[in-house]
């Protein structure tokens, strides 16, 4: 199958971080058309025999990975993981990231802060200076959404940012529904000043179940453009 430009970039980054892979390893297995192609790889190693254990960050990708008979286990049965690749919707010079475009941000923060590692795979262009170019995923519970809503706002205020706050719909126009149930709001903030700040001041909502800002997380970010393959971080940390 003949893959277009970026998904060949995407790719590209993914057996970058596939290399990481050694057999025994419990690995942490991301969502997105990016974090698919690691599962593929992941997937064409266990077909010639690496013995490996993964944790899915999303029921999408769980299903990619049985396509694969990729042998899965769950955090209450692996709690703690050697590796976690994923890609992510844009990261910072200090590994910052927003996550969540793919709605699955909640598993994949608990999967990240489950794993010693967290590689990121991502194209060039998702590099920015400063976060908030893509929209701030933020998962709510379905309780209080309107009152949820003005706390982000007023959480967004108080750490130099604003901007529209739209609950996310499915293409077909309902409600859109995480894995576990919640809700997302897109929050177009633009420039995030305080990503610091704003990640404890969002976590200080009660309604908030989880957001997209992946602080402390990120061991490394593997970077695939025209030119190869760049690396920020410690792929080895
Ligand atoms: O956070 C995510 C899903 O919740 C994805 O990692 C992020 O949206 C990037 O996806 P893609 O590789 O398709 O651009």
């Amino acid at each position: 199958m003949s893959l277009s430009p970026v998904e060949q970039l995407k790719r590209l980054a993914a057996e970058r971080a596939a290399a990481l892979v050694k057999p025994g390893m419990k690995l942490g297995l991301g969502t997105g058309s990016t974090a698919a192609h690691f599962v593929d790889c992941v997937g064409e190693k266990v077909r010639d025999g690496l013995d490996v254990v993964c944790v899915p960050t999303s029921e999408r990708t769980r299903l990619q990975a049985q396509g694969w008979n990729i042998k899965l286990s769950t955090l209450d049965e692996t709690p703690e993981l050697d590796l976690t690749v994923d890609g992510a919707d844009e990261f910072d010079p200090a590994l910052r990231l927003v996550k969540g475009g793919g709605g699955a941000l909640l598993r994949e923060k608990i999967v990240a802060s489950s794993s010693k590692r967290m590689v990121v795979i991502t194209d060039a262009s998702k590099e920015v200076k400063l976060l908030g170019k893509f929209k701030l995923p933020v998962e709510a519970d379905l309780f209080g959404l309107t009152a949820t809503a003005r706390k982000i706002e007023a959480a967004a205020k108080a750490t130099g940012c604003a901007g529209p706050i739209v609950l996310r719909k499915t293409a077909d126009g309902g409600r859109f529904l995480t894995d576990g149930g919640n809700a997302i709001f897109d929050c177009d903030f633009g420039v995030i000043p305080d990503a610091d700040g704003l990640a404890l001041a969002l976590n200080a909502i009660p309604g908030v179940v989880e957001h997209g800002l992946f602080i402390g997380l990120a061991t490394a970010v593997i970077i695939a453009d025209a030119a190869g393959i760049r690396v920020l971080g410690d792929l080895s940390a």
